[in-house]
């Protein structure tokens, strides 16, 4: 008899979350599906990490329901909520003296807390294999590149096998070849294992072609969720961000956003004069 699997989403109701006088999240209402990439974008400063540290149940939400299938967060029952998940902060610094290895384990954590066996080594193994860093399993981590430890950061919150994967910022110290490396694996891994994936990222070119769907965020609100294409016109971009640009899509559906050099003007030369004159000082801007 075929078993049919019931699959979780991750459902946040009217969110709200204020840290000091900032109201981060004003009533915010989504829902996140297994086998789906959601990438978050928006401005700096306006909540993405905020959001991600309150899922996880980091930041304390004034309001709202936050709830994977028939489960929800509660201060109650944190360390059992976070078992569902892999977290990769933003910016952290492998200040440790463990080895790589030794890290990429410790996504491990609730087994090793019980014993440590073959089978967990040669998964780690085989993790930075994948991703292309396996010669440097025995090199202590505060010895890495900070583009190196996010990839090890990564290889960690992987190991978690997780229903939820977020990742903040996870390629922002990476050169093209790990984005890419990245990027993929978390597409696929997601795909095969029926990950709920979310991942703020700047850069909307990346997001326009890895994201499933794309969770627009600014002033506290979703001012857009939906596929790339549906999400990312030349409109999205000048609300959000204040920037002109141009959205083309390409034959598998794409889009592609080009941004415009913002017009510099010369002063002319009778100002540069008349300033030099008047103050005795060229003008340097
Ligand atoms: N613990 C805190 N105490 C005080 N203010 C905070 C705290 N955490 C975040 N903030 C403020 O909340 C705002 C949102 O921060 P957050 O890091 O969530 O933004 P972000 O969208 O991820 O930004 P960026 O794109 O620049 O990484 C910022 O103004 C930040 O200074």
């Amino acid at each position: 008899m075929n078993q049919k699997i019931i699959e979780q989403s991750l459902c946040v109701k009217n969110l709200h979350v204020k840290i000091d006088q900032l109201e981060l999240a004003k009533g915010m209402s989504f829902d996140l599906h297994p086998g789906e990439v959601t990438v978050i974008i928006g401005p700096n400063g306006t909540g993405k990490s905020t959001l991600l540290k309150t899922l996880f149940g980091d930041i304390n939400r004034q309001q709202g329901d936050i709830c994977f299938g028939e489960t929800s967060l509660n201060k109650k029952w944190l360390s059992k909520w976070r078992k569902h998940f892999g977290y990769m902060p933003q910016d952290i610094h492998l200040d440790i003296e463990l080895s790589v290895l030794e890290v990429v384990l410790l996504g491990q954590l609730d087994a090793l807390s019980l014993r440590l066996n073959e089978s967990m080594v040669s998964e780690a193994l085989y993790a930075l294999e994948q991703i292309g860093l396996l010669h440097l399993a025995d090199r202590p981590v505060n010895a890495l590149s900070g583009g190196q430890c996010q990839m090890i950061l990564f290889a960690q919150a992987m190991m978690r096998k997780p229903s939820i994967l977020m990742l903040d910022e996870p390629v922002s110290a990476l050169d093209l070849h790990f984005q890419q490396v990245l990027l993929d694996h978390l597409d696929r891994k997601t795909k095969e294992n029926r990950w709920i994936s979310l991942m703020v990222l700047h850069d909307l070119n990346l997001a326009a072609q890895y994201a499933d769907k794309l969770l627009v965020v600014k002033d506290g609100l979703i001012v857009s969720h939906g596929a790339p294409k549906t999400v990312l016109t030349p409109e999205l971009v000048k609300d959000v961000y204040g920037v002109d640009a141009e959205v083309t899509v390409d034959g598998q559906g794409i889009p592609f956003i080009r941004t415009r050099r913002s017009s510099y003007k010369q002063e002319p030369d009778n100002v540069k004069t008349k300033l030099k004159k008047e103050t005795g000082v060229s003008s340097v801007f």
